[in-house]
């Protein structure tokens, strides 16, 4: 038996709150103060020939996570939660990456793959690329926000946080790759900005091996946020529902 409180956030209005299962102990969330951010579901990242995968990285798993974040967005629409898309990458020219003097240009494994194979230039993470598009099997719908970003924080150089505030949301749902890099860094900056950050494990998946992905989903439990699955996640959703007033 789970003898640990729900965490309630305590400034939210709670008349339709749900409270969803998680590590380390359950949380408390409203879904219209709630946004679902599926992060970088580009090609770049999930697809067999995209960066990550040319850049060595395993992406033959990601497959399943692509599926289980679809049900996690429909669950999520239906439930009145807003869906953010994010995309990661720059201009055709690389000027948003930063030259010599980023260290985003030192470190970017896109970036130095293209270097170290100049055929590449202009084909990873560039707008209007391949690489740069949301892969086929996810797509975003009217009223959906799909926010370019050009760091692997989506609250870098972006309007994230004053898209959120304006729309009263407190709570981040993360699913997206990749969970060690754009998915903790963004929930990292959350915290930092008072959000509450839950991951939805299962709608993750890691750039490099397994342990990185138990590392993040570590540090997310421990320090910075609460770690679900869709499953639950779908389930708490329909139960609020069902709990509503019917209209007649
Ligand atoms: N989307 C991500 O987590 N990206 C990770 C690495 C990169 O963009 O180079």
């Amino acid at each position: 038996m789970n003898a640990k409180r729900a965490v309630v956030c305590t400034t939210a209005s709670t008349t339709h709150a749900v409270t969803l299962p998680a590590r380390p102990e359950d949380i408390v969330f409203p879904p219209e103060q709630t946004a679902l951010i599926v992060v970088d579901m580009q090609n770049a990242y999930a697809t067999p020939g995209g960066y990550l995968d040319l850049a060595g990285f395993d992406v033959s798993a990601t497959r399943p996570v692509i599926d289980r974040i679809n049900i996690a967005v429909n669950a999520a629409r239906e439930a009145g939660i807003q869906i953010i898309w994010f995309q990661n990458g720059w201009d055709d020219n690389y000027v948003e990456a930063g030259g010599p003097g980023s260290p985003n240009w030192h470190k970017s494994n896109a970036l130095k793959t293209m270097r170290q194979r100049p055929e590449l230039e202009g084909t990873l993470l560039a707008k209007g690329t391949w690489d740069y598009q949301l892969v086929d099997q996810l797509t975003p719908q009217p009223g959906d926000i799909v926010l370019p970003k050009p760091r692997y924080s989506g609250f870098f150089n972006t309007a994230l946080d004053s898209m959120l505030r304006s729309r009263g949301i407190r709570h981040l749902v993360f699913t997206g790759i990749a969970t060690n890099v754009c998915v903790e860094s963004t929930l990292r900056d959350g915290f930092f900005l008072e959000y509450f950050g839950i991951v939805l494990e299962d709608a993750t998946y890691q750039a490099g091996p397994l342990f990185a992905q138990q590392a993040a989903i570590f540090n997310i439990e421990t320090f910075f946020g609460w770690v679900s699955n869709v499953d639950s996640f779908c389930a708490t959703l329909k139960a609020g529902q069902n709990a509503l007033p019917q209209t007649a």
